[in-house]
C-alpha cells in the first residue's frame, strides 16, 4: 500500500492533472464485435476506475502481419467505437497498425502507446498478446509496468462452458446461426453500409432489395435468406421496418460476382435509398440460397419467405 502511495505520488508529479481525474484504467484489445466477453471486461473495469480509456488496433493487426490469416471483421471502425463507448468506455484510443507498429517491441509498446497515457491500472484478456512477434504478454507487461500501475489479466466470458471470442461469433455467422451470434454479442446481430445500386431487377421481380456491399474484409452471415428488421442510420430515431434478408450472389442469375446482403421492406416500394446508410438486423434464417431455373419460381418462393417473415416479426 504504502509503496503504491510512494508511486502515486511520483506519477502525479510528472502528470499534474493526475489527482483531478481520479483513477484511470485502461483496457487494450482488438474488441472485434464488443461482445458480452469484452463487455464484461469493459463493467470490471468499470466499477475499478473513474476513468476507463480503451486502446484498440485499426486496421485489425493480423491484416498486416499475416494478411492470409486476417479475420472478417465483426463491425467497422466507427461502430466499434460507438458499442465500446456505450459498454463504458470514456476515451477510444485507436492505434494505426502498420508495419512499423507491428515491429515495437513490448517495451516501445508500453512507453509509446500505454505509459502517456497515464494509467493506475491496465486490464487485459488473460490472452492478451503485444508487441513485435507477439512477444509480450500480461507477464511482461506487469514487469513493464515498474511498478507505476497494476496490470490485471481477466479470463474471458463464458457461455455454455466456452470462452466467448470474436472467432466464435464468426463462426456462428458461418453457420447461418445469427440467434447464437446475437447472444455472443448479447445485442441482435446487425449488417450495416451505404446502399448501392444492384441490376435494377427487385422492381421487375416486385421486390425491390436495397443492396449492401460485403468488403472481404467484412465478416456477413452464410448465404441465405433470413427475416429480419431495416433501419436508416442517417435519420435519428428512424423506424425500424420489417424486412426479408437474402444474402449471396443470387444463384438463380449469374452475373453478380460478390455477395450482397440485400433486404426488402416489406410492403413498401416508395423508398429511396440509395447512398443512404442502412443497417439490417438479424432474427433468424429461414433457408438457404437456391438456383432456381425460371423467374417464376424464385417469386412464387419470395412470397413464401414475405409471408414466413410476417409470422416471425409479428
Ligand atoms: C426474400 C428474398 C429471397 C431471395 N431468395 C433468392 C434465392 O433463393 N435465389 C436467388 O438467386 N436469389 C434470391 N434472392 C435475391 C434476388 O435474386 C435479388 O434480390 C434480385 O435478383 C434483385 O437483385 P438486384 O438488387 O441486383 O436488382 C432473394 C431475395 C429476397 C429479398
Ligand atoms: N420496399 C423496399 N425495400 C428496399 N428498397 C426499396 C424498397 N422500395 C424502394 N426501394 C428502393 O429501390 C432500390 C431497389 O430496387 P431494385 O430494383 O432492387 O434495384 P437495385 O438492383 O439497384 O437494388 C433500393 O435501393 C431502394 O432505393
Amino acid at each position: 500500500m504504502a509503496q503504491q502511495n510512494t508511486d502515486a505520488q511520483q506519477r502525479g508529479r510528472q502528470d499534474p492533472d493526475a489527482r483531478q481525474r481520479g483513477r484511470t484504467a485502461v483496457l487494450i484489445g482488438n474488441f472485434d464485435g464488443v461482445h458480452r466477453g469484452h463487455q464484461a471486461l469493459l463493467r470490471a473495469a468499470r466499477d475499478q476506475a473513474d476513468r476507463l480509456i480503451v486502446v484498440t488496433f485499426w486496421p485489425h493487426p493480423m491484416s498486416v502481419v499475416r494478411p492470409d490469416k486476417a479475420p472478417r471483421l465483426l463491425t467497422d471502425l466507427p461502430t466499434r467505437e460507438r458499442l465500446l463507448r456505450a459498454a463504458g468506455a470514456d476515451e477510444v484510443e485507436v492505434v494505426g497498425f502498420d508495419d512499423d507498429t507491428s515491429e515495437w517491441t513490448p517495451e516501445e509498446f508500453v512507453d509509446r502507446v500505454l505509459r502517456p497515457l497515464h494509467p493506475d491500472l491496465i486490464m487485459v484478456g488473460e490472452n492478451f498478446r503485444f508487441g513485435h512477434r507477439a512477444a509480450g504478454d500480461v507477464g511482461r507487461l506487469t514487469d513493464l509496468s515498474r511498478g507505476e500501475f497494476e496490470v490485471t489479466g481477466l479470463p474471458l466470458a463464458d457461455i455454455d462452458g466456452e470462452p466467448v471470442s470474436s472467432t466464435r461469433v464468426r463462426a456462428a455467422l458461418a453457420d447461418g446461426d445469427v440467434e447464437a451470434a446475437s447472444e455472443l454479442l448479447g445485442r441482435p446481430y446487425c449488417y450495416d453500409g451505404i446502399v448501392v445500386r444492384g441490376h435494377q431487377r427487385g422492381r421487375e421481380l416486385g421486390f425491390p432489395t436495397a443492396n449492401l456491399p460485403v468488403p472481404d474484409w467484412r465478416a456477413a452471415p452464410a448465404d441465405g435468406v433470413y427475416g429480419g428488421w431495416a433501419r436508416r442510420l442517417d435519420v435519428p430515431d428512424a423506424p425500424r421496418w420489417p424486412a426479408a434478408i437474402s444474402v449471396g450472389t443470387n444463384p438463380t442469375f449469374d452475373d453478380v460476382p460478390e455477395t450482397v446482403v440485400e433486404a426488402y421492406v416489406l410492403d413498401r416500394d416508395d423508398l429511396e435509398l440509395y447512398g443512404v446508410p442502412l443497417q439490417v438486423e438479424f432474427v433468424e434464417r429461414l433457408r438457404g440460397q437456391v438456383a432456381f431455373t425460371g423467374m417464376d419460381d424464385l417469386i412464387e418462393q419470395m412470397h413464401a419467405d414475405v409471408r414466413r417473415c410476417r409470422e416471425l416479426l409479428n
